[in-house]
């Protein structure tokens, strides 16, 4: 025992003065002479943490009795007394998830963080899973956590926010004219889509889980081939449409962990969260409870239902919706997936090959750091002009975390963090909504692009959307960036 601490043989370090701060250990050598040189000023010091802070301690054990206590840090750890559920796919990404889950789940049994393992079997096992669970149920999870890719993770994300993200939609496309004249309705039959009227009633403030999005079985999608890769239409599941039915969970109000051990072809989603695509290192921020929010977009398509109605389709994306280009190489690349991450690139030069543009009617929420690109006055529900003929880049956003990429925009002349701040708030509390129409070659909202400076500048994750027309809402830590090509 020495004044203030007490002392440890240290492997690789020697002998160590081992003091309790209020966050955590520090460490001092007990003889740090002994790894000065005499002859030169250069310490031989190993290297030694010599602060370790508790948060950062996952699990404790006993050489002698193994672990003595668990989950180790309940504060900062997931709760520790409920499971947490985790789907790993098996066939995703280069067909590694299931030794990537067996390399990890040693560390969650180590923290004594119970988990409930599921590996899918098909398509939409994960979706129908979470969508069909009582919410009871789900709320019994501490959290849930997907072993593979980007498809999985959305599978996920969709499954749980299906039926219980209570929000009003966006404006109906009626509402931007879109089936207002016949004039459109030829258009939109020449291009192949299905164009009827709408019925009066506007379906503004309907909710997601009410009657109407019963009827919409649409596969999300759309091929003429089945790819047993569909995910199933929203409310497919056991979880009937149900009015009046006591939710516990209810979105954006209550909130929930998800975590993704990075096992697919591209990562996306992890690449712009945590920046390194390491299953280990996910698992241990998941161990620890490190927690960063995800700006999640609803993405609704309208489309006429067999009585005429114009219904909305509502998926739920956490990296980047496209429709045209982008949606087409997702689209393709499903028929080669047995030729790994290679697919996309393989698709992508099929795709850009064909040199297609896309037909499409944006709307989206404007923000004051997006000017450069939003509508000029007359832009108007009455009076659209092509948005292609802008060539301006829209302004970054500076995200949360600030990351490298957002401070550069800033300190370029760009908003400041309060101002972009008070812009969502502004957006938020006074949607103003500009539509334009055009040729495009695609069409996205990247929502999470910026998280990290590593991440590629455009990603591409599954976000499945065959022609139709799109609204995109952010429905946590708005603005939303869309960008058009
Ligand atoms: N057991 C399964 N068999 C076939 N398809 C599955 C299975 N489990 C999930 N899927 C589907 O496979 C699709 C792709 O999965 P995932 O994204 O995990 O892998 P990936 O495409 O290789 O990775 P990334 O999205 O990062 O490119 C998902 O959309 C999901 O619906």
């Amino acid at each position: 025992m020495q004044d203030g601490g007490e002392v440890l043989f240290l492997d690789g370090a020697g002998e160590v003065i081992v003091s309790i701060g209020r966050n955590g250990l520090s460490l001092d050598p007990l003889h740090p002479e002994l790894f000065s040189s005499c002859w030169s000023s250069i310490t031989l010091q190993p290297k030694l943490d010599s602060k370790i802070k508790f948060s950062d301690v996952y699990a404790i054990e006993l050489l002698d009795k193994g672990p003595i206590c668990g989950p180790w840090n309940t504060r900062t750890a997931f709760q520790g007394n409920n499971d947490i559920e985790v789907f790993v796919h098996p066939l995703c990404g280069k067909g590694r998830a299931v030794e990537n889950w067996e390399t990890v789940a040693p560390l969650f049994d180590r923290a004594k963080v119970k988990t409930k393992v599921i590996v899918t079997e098909r398509a939409g096992h994960a979706y129908d899973t979470l969508a069909s669970l009582p919410d009871i149920e789900l709320k019994a999870f501490d959290g849930v956590v997907a072993v593979g890719g980007d498809g999985l993770f959305n599978e996920i994300l969709n499954g749980i926010l299906s039926s219980r993200h209570k929000a009003p939609y966006p404006p109906t496309p009626e509402g931007f004219g879109y089936f207002e004249s016949s004039e459109n309705c030829e258009e939109q039959t020449r291009n192949g889509l299905n164009c009827s009227m709408p019925t009066p009633d506007s379906v503004n403030t309907m909710f997601p889980g009410n009657s109407s999005k019963c009827d919409d079985h649409e596969p999300l999608l759309s091929t003429s081939q089945p790819t047993g890769l569909e995910i199933p239409s929203l409310n497919s599941s056991k979880e009937p449409c149900v009015g009046g039915q006591d939710h516990l969970v209810s979105f954006p109000d209550d909130w929930f962990r998800l975590g993704i051990i990075p096992s697919g072809s591209t990562d996306a989603i992890v690449l712009s969260t945590t920046g390194e695509r390491d299953p280990v290192t996910s698992a241990l921020l998941i161990i620890l409870g490190r927690r960063m929010s995800l700006d999640i977009a609803q993405v609704v398509r309208w489309k006429s239902s067999p009585t005429a109605e114009v219904l909305p389709t509502v998926r739920y994306a956490a990296s980047f919706a496209g429709y045209g280009f982008y949606g087409e190489v997702i689209r393709e690349s499903e028929n080669y997936r047995w030729m790994g991450p290679a697919r996309y690139d393989f698709s992508g030069t099929m795709v850009f090959l064909k040199h297609r543009s896309y037909e499409a009617k944006v709307a989206f929420l404007e923000t004051p750091n997006t000017h450069s690109l939003a509508a000029s006055e007359e832009d108007d529900v009455t009076g659209a002009q092509p948005l292609q003929s802008r060539q301006k880049r829209p302004r970054k956003i500076i995200c949360r975390t600030n990351c490298f990429v957002c401070k550069e925009a800033s300190t370029s002349g760009q908003n400041s963090e309060d101002e972009n701040a008070d812009s969502s708030r502004t957006i938020c509390e006074n949607p103003k909504w500009v539509w334009s129409k055009g040729r495009f070659l695609s069409v996205g909202a990247a929502v999470i692009s910026c998280r990290n400076e590593r991440a590629p500048d455009g990603l591409v994750a599954d976000a499945h959307l065959s022609d139709g027309f799109l609204h995109l809402l952010l429905i946590r830590d708005c603005p939303l960036p869309l960008y058009l090509w």
